[in-house]
Protein backbone atom coordinates (compact mmCIF):
# COMPACT_ATOMS: atom_id res chain seq x y z
CA UNK A 1 0.00 0.00 0.00
CA UNK A 2 1.09 3.88 -0.43
CA UNK A 3 1.29 6.22 2.24
CA UNK A 4 2.40 9.81 2.30
CA UNK A 5 4.61 10.39 6.41
CA UNK A 6 4.89 13.68 6.92
CA UNK A 7 7.10 14.91 9.50
CA UNK A 8 10.50 12.08 9.55
CA UNK A 9 12.13 12.99 12.99
CA UNK A 10 12.27 10.00 15.47
CA UNK A 11 9.60 8.24 15.44
CA UNK A 12 8.25 9.53 11.18
CA UNK A 13 12.11 8.34 10.02
CA UNK A 14 11.93 4.92 11.54
CA UNK A 15 8.11 4.03 10.75
CA UNK A 16 8.90 4.66 7.12
CA UNK A 17 11.97 2.44 7.23
CA UNK A 18 9.53 -0.66 8.75
CA UNK A 19 6.79 0.28 6.19
CA UNK A 20 9.40 0.22 3.63
CA UNK A 21 10.74 -3.30 5.10
CA UNK A 22 7.04 -4.59 4.63
CA UNK A 23 6.79 -3.97 1.37
CA UNK A 24 4.82 -0.58 1.54
CA UNK A 25 5.71 2.36 -0.86
CA UNK A 26 6.68 5.65 0.93
CA UNK A 27 6.30 9.15 -0.25
CA UNK A 28 7.93 11.53 2.41
CA UNK A 29 8.15 14.94 3.37
CA UNK A 30 9.15 17.27 5.99
CA UNK A 31 10.65 20.43 7.11
CA UNK A 32 14.37 19.46 7.09
CA UNK A 33 15.70 18.82 3.69
CA UNK A 34 17.95 16.26 4.75
CA UNK A 35 15.52 13.88 6.98
CA UNK A 36 13.81 13.34 3.63
CA UNK A 37 17.07 12.93 1.63
CA UNK A 38 18.09 10.45 4.18
CA UNK A 39 14.57 8.21 3.27
CA UNK A 40 14.92 9.09 -0.13
CA UNK A 41 18.62 7.20 0.23
CA UNK A 42 16.63 3.84 1.19
CA UNK A 43 13.87 3.82 -0.67
CA UNK A 44 11.39 6.51 -0.13
CA UNK A 45 9.93 8.90 -2.86
CA UNK A 46 11.05 12.28 -1.42
CA UNK A 47 9.65 15.83 -1.82
CA UNK A 48 10.71 19.65 -1.39
CA UNK A 49 7.51 20.87 -0.76
CA UNK A 50 3.95 19.89 0.76
CA UNK A 51 2.59 20.68 -3.01
CA UNK A 52 5.20 18.52 -4.37
CA UNK A 53 4.51 15.27 -1.53
CA UNK A 54 0.46 15.62 -2.44
CA UNK A 55 1.21 15.36 -6.52
CA UNK A 56 2.99 12.05 -5.73
CA UNK A 57 0.73 9.94 -3.68
CA UNK A 58 -2.08 8.45 -5.76
CA UNK A 59 -5.80 8.90 -4.82
CA UNK A 60 -7.03 8.51 -2.26
CA UNK A 61 -4.57 9.20 -0.37
CA UNK A 62 -3.25 8.33 2.68
CA UNK A 63 -0.98 10.78 4.98
CA UNK A 64 0.18 10.21 7.99
CA UNK A 65 1.91 13.07 10.29
CA UNK A 66 4.24 12.47 12.86
CA UNK A 67 4.44 16.03 14.27
CA UNK A 68 4.43 18.02 16.74
CA UNK A 69 1.24 17.73 18.88
CA UNK A 70 1.67 21.86 18.88
CA UNK A 71 1.98 21.81 15.14
CA UNK A 72 -0.65 19.23 13.64
CA UNK A 73 -3.68 22.67 12.79
CA UNK A 74 -0.82 24.39 11.07
CA UNK A 75 0.50 21.75 8.45
CA UNK A 76 -3.46 21.04 8.45
CA UNK A 77 -3.98 24.70 7.70
CA UNK A 78 -1.78 24.35 4.32
CA UNK A 79 -2.31 20.58 3.67
CA UNK A 80 -5.64 20.08 3.58
CA UNK A 81 -6.88 22.54 0.64
CA UNK A 82 -4.37 20.63 -1.74
CA UNK A 83 -6.55 17.26 -1.26
CA UNK A 84 -9.49 16.04 -2.55
CA UNK A 85 -12.92 14.30 -1.79
CA UNK A 86 -11.81 10.39 -0.19
CA UNK A 87 -8.39 11.10 0.89
CA UNK A 88 -7.18 9.93 4.26
CA UNK A 89 -5.33 12.01 7.27
CA UNK A 90 -3.79 9.91 9.94
CA UNK A 91 -2.25 11.83 12.74
CA UNK A 92 0.25 9.71 14.60
CA UNK A 93 1.48 12.02 17.07
CA UNK A 94 0.57 12.79 20.74
CA UNK A 95 -2.63 15.01 19.72
CA UNK A 96 -4.95 15.62 22.45
CA UNK A 97 -8.35 13.79 21.57
CA UNK A 98 -10.19 17.49 22.15
CA UNK A 99 -8.28 18.34 19.05
CA UNK A 100 -9.45 14.85 17.01
CA UNK A 101 -12.95 15.55 17.46
CA UNK A 102 -13.01 19.03 16.51
CA UNK A 103 -10.77 18.05 12.98
CA UNK A 104 -12.91 14.77 12.41
CA UNK A 105 -15.89 17.05 11.95
CA UNK A 106 -14.19 19.36 10.28
CA UNK A 107 -12.58 17.37 7.61
CA UNK A 108 -15.55 15.09 7.11
CA UNK A 109 -17.36 18.26 6.02
CA UNK A 110 -14.22 18.40 3.02
CA UNK A 111 -14.71 15.05 2.30
CA UNK A 112 -11.85 14.21 4.03
CA UNK A 113 -11.10 11.25 6.51
CA UNK A 114 -9.56 11.78 9.79
CA UNK A 115 -7.95 8.76 11.82
CA UNK A 116 -6.08 9.19 15.21
CA UNK A 117 -3.65 7.00 16.30
CA UNK A 118 -1.43 7.07 19.55
CA UNK A 119 1.69 5.58 18.58
CA UNK A 120 3.61 3.69 21.38
CA UNK A 121 7.27 2.34 21.41
CA UNK A 122 9.17 5.41 20.88
CA UNK A 123 12.83 4.90 18.83
CA UNK A 124 12.93 0.74 19.45
CA UNK A 125 9.66 0.97 17.40
CA UNK A 126 11.38 -0.02 14.11
CA UNK A 127 12.95 -3.03 15.40
CA UNK A 128 10.10 -4.51 18.24
CA UNK A 129 7.11 -2.62 16.01
CA UNK A 130 4.49 0.33 17.53
CA UNK A 131 1.53 -0.49 19.68
CA UNK A 132 -1.15 1.73 17.65
CA UNK A 133 -4.51 3.02 19.15
CA UNK A 134 -6.63 4.42 16.91
CA UNK A 135 -10.23 6.19 16.63
CA UNK A 136 -12.19 6.92 13.51
CA UNK A 137 -14.64 5.46 10.87
CA UNK A 138 -14.40 1.90 10.92
CA UNK A 139 -13.89 1.61 7.17
CA UNK A 140 -11.34 3.96 6.97
CA UNK A 141 -9.60 2.19 9.66
CA UNK A 142 -10.11 -1.36 8.05
CA UNK A 143 -8.69 0.11 4.47
CA UNK A 144 -5.54 1.24 6.44
CA UNK A 145 -5.29 -2.14 8.23
CA UNK A 146 -2.14 -3.21 5.79
CA UNK A 147 -0.24 -0.32 7.34
CA UNK A 148 -1.54 -0.53 11.05
CA UNK A 149 -0.29 -4.52 10.60
CA UNK A 150 3.35 -3.76 9.46
CA UNK A 151 3.98 -0.82 12.16
CA UNK A 152 2.59 -3.34 14.81
CA UNK A 153 4.41 -5.97 16.47
CA UNK A 154 2.54 -8.52 15.33
CA UNK A 155 0.84 -12.11 16.53
CA UNK A 156 3.36 -13.81 18.51
CA UNK A 157 5.93 -11.26 20.17
CA UNK A 158 3.80 -11.23 23.33
CA UNK A 159 2.16 -14.71 24.67
CA UNK A 160 -1.23 -14.51 24.50
CA UNK A 161 -3.13 -14.13 27.67
CA UNK A 162 -4.22 -17.41 29.08
CA UNK A 163 -7.75 -16.78 29.42
CA UNK A 164 -8.40 -15.02 26.55
CA UNK A 165 -11.23 -16.81 24.29
CA UNK A 166 -10.36 -17.66 21.05
CA UNK A 167 -13.75 -15.85 20.05
CA UNK A 168 -12.45 -12.32 21.34
CA UNK A 169 -9.40 -13.28 19.80
CA UNK A 170 -10.50 -14.06 16.34
CA UNK A 171 -12.81 -10.37 16.52
CA UNK A 172 -10.00 -8.09 17.28
CA UNK A 173 -6.72 -7.39 16.20
CA UNK A 174 -5.35 -6.09 19.40
CA UNK A 175 -2.99 -9.38 19.46
CA UNK A 176 -1.10 -8.01 16.52
CA UNK A 177 -0.66 -4.76 18.32
CA UNK A 178 -2.85 -2.58 16.98
CA UNK A 179 -6.79 -2.12 18.03
CA UNK A 180 -9.51 0.47 17.04
CA UNK A 181 -10.30 1.85 19.91
CA UNK A 182 -13.79 4.03 18.94
CA UNK A 183 -14.76 7.25 16.72
CA UNK A 184 -12.37 10.54 16.73
CA UNK A 185 -10.88 10.96 19.65
CA UNK A 186 -10.62 7.66 21.05
CA UNK A 187 -7.17 6.66 19.51
CA UNK A 188 -5.54 9.28 21.26
CA UNK A 189 -7.74 8.76 24.63
CA UNK A 190 -6.17 5.45 24.87
CA UNK A 191 -2.76 6.90 24.86
CA UNK A 192 -3.52 9.84 26.60
CA UNK A 193 -4.21 7.33 29.63
CA UNK A 194 -1.46 5.23 28.58
CA UNK A 195 1.14 7.87 29.01
CA UNK A 196 -0.62 9.14 32.62
CA UNK A 197 0.02 5.85 33.65
CA UNK A 198 3.39 6.05 32.17
CA UNK A 199 4.02 9.13 34.62
CA UNK A 200 2.70 7.12 37.31
CA UNK A 201 5.26 3.56 36.71
CA UNK A 202 8.08 5.97 35.99
CA UNK A 203 7.50 8.02 39.17
CA UNK A 204 7.33 4.80 41.37
CA UNK A 205 10.73 2.92 39.78
CA UNK A 206 12.31 6.55 40.39
CA UNK A 207 11.10 6.71 43.83
CA UNK A 208 12.13 3.60 44.79
CA UNK A 209 15.51 3.63 43.48
CA UNK A 210 15.84 6.40 45.21
CA UNK A 211 15.00 4.95 48.71
CA UNK A 212 17.44 2.26 47.77
CA UNK A 213 20.27 5.38 47.24
CA UNK A 214 19.68 6.66 50.03
CA UNK A 215 19.99 3.62 52.52
CA UNK A 216 23.17 4.66 53.78
CA UNK A 217 22.56 7.90 55.79
CA UNK A 218 23.42 6.46 58.80
CA UNK A 219 27.06 5.49 58.01
CA UNK A 220 29.75 7.36 59.63
CA UNK A 221 30.94 8.80 56.48
CA UNK A 222 27.79 10.02 55.26
CA UNK A 223 27.80 13.95 55.76
CA UNK A 224 25.19 14.22 58.13
CA UNK A 225 21.64 16.38 56.59
CA UNK A 226 21.96 19.46 58.42
CA UNK A 227 18.29 19.97 57.39
CA UNK A 228 16.87 17.37 58.97
CA UNK A 229 16.45 15.66 62.54
CA UNK A 230 19.17 13.04 64.01
CA UNK A 231 18.49 10.10 62.98
CA UNK A 232 17.11 7.55 65.92
CA UNK A 233 18.28 4.64 64.42
CA UNK A 234 21.63 5.20 62.14
CA UNK A 235 22.28 1.35 62.24
CA UNK A 236 19.02 0.80 59.97
CA UNK A 237 20.67 3.06 57.45
CA UNK A 238 24.02 1.16 56.68
CA UNK A 239 23.37 0.28 53.28
CA UNK A 240 25.36 0.73 50.44
CA UNK A 241 23.37 -0.76 47.55
CA UNK A 242 24.95 -1.48 44.13
CA UNK A 243 21.63 0.11 42.27
CA UNK A 244 22.71 -1.65 38.80
CA UNK A 245 22.66 -4.95 40.70
CA UNK A 246 19.41 -4.70 42.11
CA UNK A 247 17.58 -3.38 38.92
CA UNK A 248 19.53 -6.16 37.27
CA UNK A 249 17.90 -8.69 40.04
CA UNK A 250 14.32 -7.30 39.64
CA UNK A 251 14.60 -7.87 36.19
CA UNK A 252 14.85 -11.45 36.68
CA UNK A 253 11.22 -12.98 37.48
CA UNK A 254 10.41 -9.99 40.26
CA UNK A 255 6.70 -8.92 40.34
CA UNK A 256 7.88 -5.47 38.89
CA UNK A 257 9.74 -6.72 35.52
CA UNK A 258 8.50 -4.60 33.19
CA UNK A 259 10.80 -2.43 29.87
CA UNK A 260 10.63 1.06 31.54
CA UNK A 261 12.64 -1.52 34.14
CA UNK A 262 14.93 -2.89 31.17
CA UNK A 263 15.83 0.77 30.48
CA UNK A 264 16.03 2.19 33.94
CA UNK A 265 18.96 -1.18 34.66
CA UNK A 266 20.64 0.27 31.56
CA UNK A 267 21.00 3.99 32.14
CA UNK A 268 22.06 2.38 35.57
CA UNK A 269 24.48 0.30 33.96
CA UNK A 270 25.82 3.34 31.66
CA UNK A 271 26.77 5.51 34.26
CA UNK A 272 25.10 4.71 38.06
CA UNK A 273 25.50 8.69 38.74
CA UNK A 274 23.18 9.52 35.87
CA UNK A 275 25.39 12.40 35.78
CA UNK A 276 24.05 13.57 32.53
CA UNK A 277 21.26 14.36 33.70
CA UNK A 278 20.11 17.38 35.39
CA UNK A 279 16.74 15.94 36.70
CA UNK A 280 13.80 18.38 35.09
CA UNK A 281 11.75 16.26 33.91
CA UNK A 282 9.70 17.72 31.33
CA UNK A 283 5.61 16.83 30.18
CA UNK A 284 3.94 16.92 26.78
CA UNK A 285 0.46 17.26 27.53
CA UNK A 286 -0.52 13.71 28.12
CA UNK A 287 0.07 13.50 31.91
CA UNK A 288 -2.05 16.35 32.31
CA UNK A 289 -4.96 15.71 30.07
CA UNK A 290 -5.48 12.44 31.60
CA UNK A 291 -6.07 14.40 35.24
CA UNK A 292 -8.36 16.63 33.31
CA UNK A 293 -10.25 13.53 31.71
CA UNK A 294 -10.59 12.46 35.41
CA UNK A 295 -11.33 15.42 37.00
CA UNK A 296 -14.45 15.80 34.28
CA UNK A 297 -15.41 11.77 34.88
CA UNK A 298 -14.72 12.37 38.80
CA UNK A 299 -12.23 9.60 38.91
CA UNK A 300 -9.73 9.84 41.77
CA UNK A 301 -6.19 9.75 40.33
CA UNK A 302 -3.93 10.25 43.43
CA UNK A 303 -0.71 8.52 42.06
CA UNK A 304 -1.34 9.87 38.45
CA UNK A 305 -1.83 13.23 39.82
CA UNK A 306 1.61 13.13 42.22
CA UNK A 307 3.66 11.73 39.03
CA UNK A 308 2.59 14.90 37.20
CA UNK A 309 3.28 16.79 39.97
CA UNK A 310 6.78 15.58 40.24
CA UNK A 311 8.00 17.05 37.25
CA UNK A 312 6.39 20.08 37.70
CA UNK A 313 8.57 20.17 41.05
CA UNK A 314 11.34 18.64 39.07
CA UNK A 315 11.67 22.09 37.28
CA UNK A 316 11.50 23.91 40.62
CA UNK A 317 7.78 25.26 40.02
CA UNK A 318 7.97 24.66 43.78
CA UNK A 319 10.90 26.94 44.74
CA UNK A 320 8.52 29.86 45.62
CA UNK A 321 5.82 27.52 47.57
CA UNK A 322 9.20 26.46 49.76
CA UNK A 323 10.10 30.00 50.06
CA UNK A 324 6.66 30.52 51.43
CA UNK A 325 7.20 27.53 53.88
CA UNK A 326 10.16 28.73 55.09
CA UNK A 327 9.04 32.01 55.19
CA UNK A 328 5.56 30.83 57.77
CA UNK A 329 8.18 28.67 59.31
CA UNK A 330 10.21 32.01 60.34
CA UNK A 331 7.07 33.63 61.39
CA UNK A 332 5.61 31.13 63.68
CA UNK A 333 8.94 29.90 65.40
CA UNK A 334 11.69 31.55 64.47
CA UNK A 335 13.13 28.48 62.86
CA UNK A 336 15.84 30.20 60.44
CA UNK A 337 16.55 27.91 57.07
CA UNK A 338 19.49 25.74 57.78
CA UNK A 339 22.19 25.71 54.41
CA UNK A 340 22.28 22.90 52.33
CA UNK A 341 23.17 19.85 52.72
CA UNK A 342 26.68 18.56 50.64
CA UNK A 343 25.75 16.11 48.21
N1 LIG B 1 9.79 10.30 20.49
C1 LIG B 1 8.96 9.39 21.02
O1 LIG B 1 9.35 8.49 21.77
C2 LIG B 1 7.49 9.42 20.67
C3 LIG B 1 6.75 8.24 20.84
C4 LIG B 1 5.41 8.23 20.50
C5 LIG B 1 4.81 9.38 19.99
N2 LIG B 1 5.55 10.50 19.84
C6 LIG B 1 4.88 11.66 19.25
O2 LIG B 1 5.11 11.61 17.83
C7 LIG B 1 5.22 12.92 17.30
C8 LIG B 1 6.60 13.08 16.64
O3 LIG B 1 7.57 12.84 17.63
P1 LIG B 1 9.13 12.78 17.29
O4 LIG B 1 9.78 12.31 18.54
O5 LIG B 1 9.36 12.05 16.03
O6 LIG B 1 9.42 14.33 17.06
P2 LIG B 1 10.70 14.96 16.37
O7 LIG B 1 10.81 16.35 16.92
O8 LIG B 1 11.86 14.05 16.48
O9 LIG B 1 10.28 15.05 14.83
C9 LIG B 1 9.35 15.96 14.33
C10 LIG B 1 9.68 16.18 12.86
O10 LIG B 1 8.72 17.08 12.32
C11 LIG B 1 9.40 17.94 11.42
N3 LIG B 1 8.62 19.15 11.21
C12 LIG B 1 8.46 20.17 12.08
N4 LIG B 1 7.66 21.11 11.54
C13 LIG B 1 7.31 20.65 10.30
C14 LIG B 1 6.49 21.16 9.26
N5 LIG B 1 5.85 22.33 9.38
N6 LIG B 1 6.38 20.44 8.12
C15 LIG B 1 7.01 19.26 7.99
N7 LIG B 1 7.79 18.72 8.96
C16 LIG B 1 7.93 19.42 10.09
C17 LIG B 1 10.73 18.19 12.08
O11 LIG B 1 11.68 18.67 11.13
C18 LIG B 1 11.05 16.81 12.63
O12 LIG B 1 11.78 16.03 11.71
C19 LIG B 1 4.97 13.86 18.47
O13 LIG B 1 3.62 14.19 18.52
C20 LIG B 1 5.36 13.03 19.68
O14 LIG B 1 4.73 13.46 20.86
C21 LIG B 1 6.88 10.55 20.14
O1 LIG C 1 4.42 5.54 24.46
C1 LIG C 1 5.44 6.11 24.11
O2 LIG C 1 6.15 5.76 23.16
C2 LIG C 1 5.82 7.36 24.86
O3 LIG C 1 4.86 7.69 25.81
C3 LIG C 1 5.91 8.50 23.91
O4 LIG C 1 4.63 8.91 23.50
C4 LIG C 1 6.81 9.63 24.28
O5 LIG C 1 8.06 9.31 24.67
C5 LIG C 1 6.12 10.69 25.07
O6 LIG C 1 5.86 11.66 24.08
C6 LIG C 1 6.86 11.34 26.17
O7 LIG C 1 5.92 12.09 26.85
P1 LIG C 1 6.30 13.18 27.94
O8 LIG C 1 7.14 14.21 27.22
O9 LIG C 1 4.98 13.71 28.37
O10 LIG C 1 7.08 12.47 29.00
Amino acid sequence: MQLGMVGLGRMGNYMVQRLMRGGHECVVYDARPESVAALAGLGATGSASLEEFVSKLAHPRAIWLMLPAAIVDKVLASLVPLLENGDIVIDGGNSYYHDDIRRGADLITKGIHYVDVGTSGGVFGLERGYCLMIGGEKGIVEHLSPIFATLAPGVGKTEASPNRSAEAAAVSTAEQGYLHCGPHGAGHFVKMVHNGIEYGLMAAYAEGINILKHANIGAASHVADAETAPLAHPEHFQYDFNLQDVAEVWRRGSVITSWLLDLTADALHADPALSKYAGRVSDSGEGRWTIMAAIDESVPTPVLSAALYGRFSSRDNDEFANKVLSAMRAGFGGHVEKPAAKS
